[in-house]
C-alpha cells in the first residue's frame, strides 16, 4: 500500500471509533440554534457537516489542519523559488502531518504514474464546439472518465461498506493525476488551435500542468504552486465543497460528485467570479479609455455598476469579514515577483476604493477583497488572458481539497446528507403569533 494510503487508513479509522462513540454518548449535545432568517438566507453559518480537511475563521481566513496561509507557505514543501507545493497541501489534509520533501515527491511520481486519460475524454470534448466555456467542457471531460470509477465498478461487485474509502481513495488519486491534463487540453483546444504538449514527468505537478497550458517560465510555475494550494478548499459549506459532498454522500463515485461540484464553482457568484472581476477591470478600462484609471474614476465606475443593479466582483463574501489571506498571499506575490504591470497596480487601487463605497451602501457585510479578485491580473501577466478558462485552473485546485474531504467521509461512514425544508405556509404559521 502508498504511504499516503497506509497512513490515512492509521488516522482514519482511530477518528471513526472515536466519533462512533462521541455520536452514541453524546448525540444530543446542542451545537447550533437556527433562526428564521438563516433558513430564509442561503442558510449562512448553520453548522451541519464535518469536514476535516479545512476550518474557515471569519476574520483570519483559513486553515488548513489548523495551519494558516503564511503557515502553509513556510512548512509545505516548495518549489526552487519557495511556493509550496499542491502536493503537500493534500498530504496534510489527508494525514493532519506535514510531508517530507521526499513524501512530496513521491506524490509527484504517483499522480504521473497514474495520469492515463482514456481516450474517450479526447474524443467526447473534441466532438464539441471549441468555443464551448471551458467550464462546461470541464465537467463534460471529468464525466467522460467516469467510466473508469473504480468505486463504482467495486460497488456493483458488492464492496463492503468498511471499504468504500479505499476505493474512493483509488479514484480521488486517479482524479488529481487526470485533472491538468484534461485542463490543459481544454485550453488548447479552445484558445490554442489544438496545439497540445506533451506532459514533462520530471515536473512537480504545478510546474507541469503549466508547462501543458504552454508556459515553463519559473515564475508562472511559481504562482501556480501558489495557486493551485491556496484555491484548494474553504471548509465544506462553500457551494462547491457542499455540492461534492451532498452528491456523494448517496454513493455517488468521485467522478460524480467532482463534476457536480464544479457545476457549482461555475456560477458567477462563486469561482466564475475570477473571470467575472477581469472582464469587469477590462471593461472599466475600455469604457475610461485609459490603462492607468485614477482613483476618481474607479470610484465613477464602480457606482455606475451599483447603479446597473449588478454586484462588484471579487468583493464581498458569505462567511469571511476581512481582506481574503489568499487575496493577500496573491498580492505578496506579485509584489515580489512583477515589477510593473499597470493592470496589477489597477486591482490594488480598486482594493483602496471600493470598500468604503460597499460600507456606505449599509447592507454588505463583506466590502474586503476574495480570492476572486487578485488571481486574474496576474494570470494576464504571465499571459494567459483567456478569462473564460479562470475557472478551470480553480477547478483544479479545488479537487485536493473536496476530493480529500470525500475519502475523509466515506472512511469516517457519513451518511447520506438530507436536510429539512419548510413551505410558506409552514413559516407563516411559525411567526403568527410573534
Ligand atoms: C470563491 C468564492 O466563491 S468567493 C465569492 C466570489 N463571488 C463574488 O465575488 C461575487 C460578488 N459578491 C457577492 O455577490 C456576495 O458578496 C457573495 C455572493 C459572495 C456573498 O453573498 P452574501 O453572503 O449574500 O452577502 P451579503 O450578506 O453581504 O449580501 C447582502 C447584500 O449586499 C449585496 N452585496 C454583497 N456583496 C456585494 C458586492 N460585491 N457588490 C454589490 N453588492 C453586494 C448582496 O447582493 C445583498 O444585496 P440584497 O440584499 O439587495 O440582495
Ligand atoms: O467559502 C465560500 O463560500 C466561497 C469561497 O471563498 C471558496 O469556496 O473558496
Amino acid at each position: 500500500m502508498e504511504a499516503l494510503k497506509q497512513k490515512f487508513a492509521d488516522k482514519a479509522l482511530a477518528l471513526y471509533q472515536e466519533l462512533r462513540t462521541i455520536a452514541k454518548e453524546k448525540g444530543s449535545t446542542k451545537v447550533d440554534e437556527v433562526t428564521l432568517g438563516q433558513v430564509l438566507g442561503g442558510a449562512r453559518g448553520i453548522k451541519m457537516m464535518l469536514w476535516e480537511t479545512s476550518q474557515l475563521d471569519a476574520t483570519k481566513g483559513i486553515r488548513f489542519r489548523g495551519y494558516s496561509i503564511p503557515e502553509v507557505k513556510e512548512k509545505l514543501p516548495s518549489g526552487p523559488q519557495g511556493e509550496p507545493k499542491p502536493e503537500g497541501l493534500f498530504w496534510l489534509m489527508l494525514t493532519g502531518e506535514v510531508p517530507t520533501a521526499e513524501q512530496v515527491d513521491a506524490l509527484t511520481q504517483e499522480w504521473h504514474r497514474r495520469a492515463d486519460i482514456p481516450q474517450q475524454v479526447y474524443t467526447t470534448l473534441d466532438s464539441m464546439p471549441a468555443d464551448t466555456h471551458p467550464m462546461t467542457q470541464f465537467t463534460i471531460g471529468i464525466m467522460a472518465m467516469q467510466s473508469d470509477s473504480v468505486f463504482s465498478r467495486r460497488y456493483a461487485e458488492g464492496l463492503p461498506k468498511s471499504e468504500y474509502w479505499d476505493a474512493v481513495y483509488e479514484d480521488s488519486m486517479n482524479l488529481i493525476a487526470r485533472l491538468p491534463h484534461v485542463a490543459a487540453y481544454i485550453y488548447r483546444r479552445a484558445f490554442k488551435g489544438g496545439a497540445h504538449i506533451e506532459p514533462d514527468t520530471s515536473l512537480d505537478y504545478s510546474a507541469n500542468y503549466a508547462h501543458m497550458l504552454g508556459s515553463d517560465d519559473e515564475d508562472f510555475r511559481s504562482l501556480m504552486r501558489l495557486y493551485l494550494t491556496i484555491h484548494a478548499d474553504h471548509e465544506g459549506g462553500n457551494a462547491s465543497a457542499h455540492t461534492v459532498s451532498l452528491v456523494g454522500s448517496t454513493l455517488s463515485d468521485p467522478y460524480l460528485a467532482f463534476s457536480a461540484g464544479m457545476n457549482a464553482l461555475a456560477g458567477p457568484l462563486h469561482g466564475l467570479a475570477n473571470q467575472e472581476v477581469i472582464k469587469w477591470i477590462f471593461e472599466m478600462i475600455d469604457s475610461l479609455g485609459t490603462e492607468t484609471p485614477t482613483e476618481e474614476q474607479i470610484a465613477d465606475y464602480v457606482q455606475q455598476t451599483l447603479d446597473e443593479g449588478k454586484v462588484i466582483p471579487g468583493y464581498g463574501h458569505a462567511v469571511l469579514r476581512e481582506p481574503d489571506p489568499r487575496f493577500t498571499a496573491q498580492r505578496r506575490f506579485a509584489e515580489q515577483y512583477v515589477k510593473d504591470s499597470d493592470l496589477i497596480t489597477t486591482v490594488w487601487k480598486i482594493f483602496d476604493v471600493v470598500p468604503p463605497i460597499l460600507q456606505g451602501l449599509g447592507k454588505v457585510k463583506n466590502p474586503w477583497p476574495n480570492v476572486d479578485a487578485h488571481s486574474g491580473a496576474l494570470l494576464v501577466h504571465y499571459g494567459f488572458r483567456e478569462f473564460s478558462y479562470y475557472t478551470v485552473l480553480f477547478g483544479v485546485s479545488r479537487a485536493f481539497g473536496v476530493l480529500a474531504a470525500g475519502i475523509w467521509s466515506r472512511a469516517l461512514g457519513m451518511p447520506l446528507e438530507r436536510p429539512k425544508s419548510v413551505t410558506s405556509d409552514w413559516v407563516k404559521a411559525q411567526v403568527k403569533d410573534n
